[in-house]
């Protein structure tokens, strides 16, 4: 045992006394939350993480699992009881520094790992990581030294532990490297960007001086919903901070985007369009953004958007850069390695495939039959499961759908897409997540990105235009691994998607309607055993 486990363990008094009874091993104090093993029932749980409490905190008496978690339970209460911890000061980490965060001066009780104990926590936690002189994954958001208030904001929201995309990407993007991420829908992604960003703006505002508060981080997403999102969750997670945030997306008044600007902010969340509006219209100092996010960026590096994306991209001088996505082709990171250098690629979960948590359930309906069949669906106990939301193509189609439903059902229907106002959409998009009504028909405006915890059901009407958009759409059936459904229709129309949806629907196991199956468009996919070879049984009779 070196001399700081040797310190360490000094300060935890074992529960039980007959320690000449206990293997050598056990005599070694976990130093880190996931070397203990889950408490058995009966057994004392860690008051930190909930796993087996071998330990009794010297300082508190309370039952813990590790050094690593009595260090976030003396953090946690240092911030309870207010004691003021100084911020560490963003450091450039230098490259070969692979554990910024285990080494972080704050807790200098916790030693580095192995690389070979990283690798199997990663393996452990479905992390693949690519680049250089990658930060090992924190454990709890109290180990990289993020301000006091921020870990108490993040406690007060409910994120008591990381999620593994978390874990991994705020301490990358603490050691201020670009990133590319890709990680299941619903796996936290907003929060492992937002994080370091409030962190970093946190900081720099005690630095600078009150009067120069022009902007340090932008976010960029491609719907205005998302931005919403993106934004209230910001505030959340920054409150009480020296924190502010300007939301810059089309159908509100620019001048109100600009005066809020100019009043001071340090994150601006805004569609490319409305920003790029903004900066040729008015003289923002983007001097000091030095972070730059771009989430869904596989959409937001597709023909509509890439123009306006490299546009503000090339208006900020090196930034640090930050791609999330659930969908990540090798284009993309073809496109991100040509223009960023040295940076880590992060893979979580199950990415580029439809969340694990959603049941698909994909029905052969025909194009005049489909209405007839939602009514159906949405009139039966059984099948139906508020708050639904019914994803069509186009936006007249929303309109008519949702009219239709109210009609045929009684149930009160709205609809969303890109021809409401954005006031209409703000007070629509409010009445579903606060449940005032419990069905919403839309086209991809709430797709991708968009956090519909309560929603469990997802009906795809239309068949979106790509397997990606297939992805994210079943994916708002599920949030942090909640179970849900998605029920989807399909028909000869959808042919061009056949291979690639029979080849997810197998992967997950999931049934394949007949017809999808003996269609000639799919008779590229192998599809197992559920072809059979129809003359077997005629040979031998
Ligand atoms: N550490 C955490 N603990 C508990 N809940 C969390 C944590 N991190 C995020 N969440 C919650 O998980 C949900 C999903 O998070 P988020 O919207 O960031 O997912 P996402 O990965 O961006 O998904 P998508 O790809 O669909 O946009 C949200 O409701 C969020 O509040």
């Amino acid at each position: 045992m070196g001399q700081g486990e040797k310190d360490s363990a000094d300060n935890l008094v074992s529960p039980s006394d007959d320690r000449n009874e206990l293997q050598v091993e056990d005599l070694r104090v976990k130093e880190r939350c996931f070397e203990q093993r889950e408490a058995l029932p009966g057994e004392p749980r860690c008051v930190i993480c909930g796993r087996y409490g071998e330990y009794i905190c010297d300082q508190t008496d309370d039952d813990i699992c590790s050094v690593e978690c009595k260090t976030a339970l003396l953090a946690r209460i240092a911030a309870e009881t207010k004691i003021p911890v100084k911020a560490p000061a963003r450091v450039k980490v230098p490259f070969g520094d692979e554990s910024f965060c285990v080494r972080d001066n704050n807790f200098p009780d916790i030693p580095s790992l192995h690389a070979s104990q990283i690798a199997s926590l990663r393996n452990k936690l479905d992390i693949c990581v690519k680049g250089e002189a990658i930060p090992d994954p924190i454990m709890c958001f109290s180990s990289c030294g993020l301000p006091e208030k921020l870990v108490h904001n993040l406690d007060a929201a409910g994120y008591t532990m990381p999620t593994p995309v978390q874990m991994q990407v705020i301490p990358a993007s603490i050691s201020n490297r670009s990133l590319l991420v890709s990680a299941d829908t619903g796996s936290g992604k907003t929060a492992s960007f937002l994080v370091p960003i409030i962190a970093h703006c946190s900081r720099r505002e005690l630095q600078q001086s009150e009067s120069k508060r022009g902007p340090l981080a932008i976010v960029l997403a491609p719907t205005r919903e998302l931005c919403l999102q993106v934004e209230d969750q910001a505030k959340v997670l920054g409150k009480g901070l020296p924190f502010k945030t300007a939301l810059v997306v089309g159908g509100d008044p620019l001048a109100q985007q600009i005066y809020r600007i100019e009043n001071g902010v340090e994150l601006i969340v805004g569609t490319p369009g409305r920003l790029i509006d903004l900066l040729m219209k008015h003289n923002v100092d983007l001097t000091d953004v030095s972070v730059f996010v771009l989430d869904e960026v596989d959409c937001l590096l597709e023909r509509g958007f890439r123009d306006q994306a490299m546009q503000i991209f090339r208006a900020l001088s090196c930034p640090q850069v930050m791609m999330f996505s659930a969908t990540i082709h090798p284009e993309i990171e073809k496109l991100s390695n040509s223009l960023l250098n040295n940076m880590i690629h992060i893979s979580c979960g199950n990415p580029g495939k439809p969340n694990k948590s959603v049941r698909q359930v994909v029905i052969w309906v025909e194009s005049k039959q489909k209405k007839q069949k939602i009514f159906e669906i949405i009139k039966s106990k059984q099948h139906f499961k508020p708050p639904a939301v019914v994803f069509v193509s186009s936006r007249v189609g929303a309109d008519l759908l949702s009219e239709a439903i109210t009609a045929a059902t009684g149930l009160e229907v709205i609809s969303i897409h890109g021809e409401k106002t954005m006031k209409e959409r703000r007070e629509r998009l409010r009445r579903f997540l606060t449940g005032e009504v419990s069905v919403v028909v839309c086209t991809g405006v709430l797709g991708r990105g968009m956090d519909l915890v309560k929603v469990h059901q997802v009906i795809l009407f239309d068949m979106p235009n790509s397997i990606d958009e297939y992805i994210h759409q079943v994916g708002r059936a599920s949030r942090m691994g909640k179970e849900g459904v998605a029920i989807v229709f399909v028909n000869e129309e959808d042919r061009k998607l056949f291979g690639e949806l029979a080849q997810v629907l197998k992967t997950a196991g999931a049934p394949i309607p007949r017809e999808l199956s003996n269609s000639k468009f799919t008779s590229s996919v192998s599809l197992g055993t559920d072809r059979k070879r129809k003359l077997s049984s005629r040979a031998h009779s």
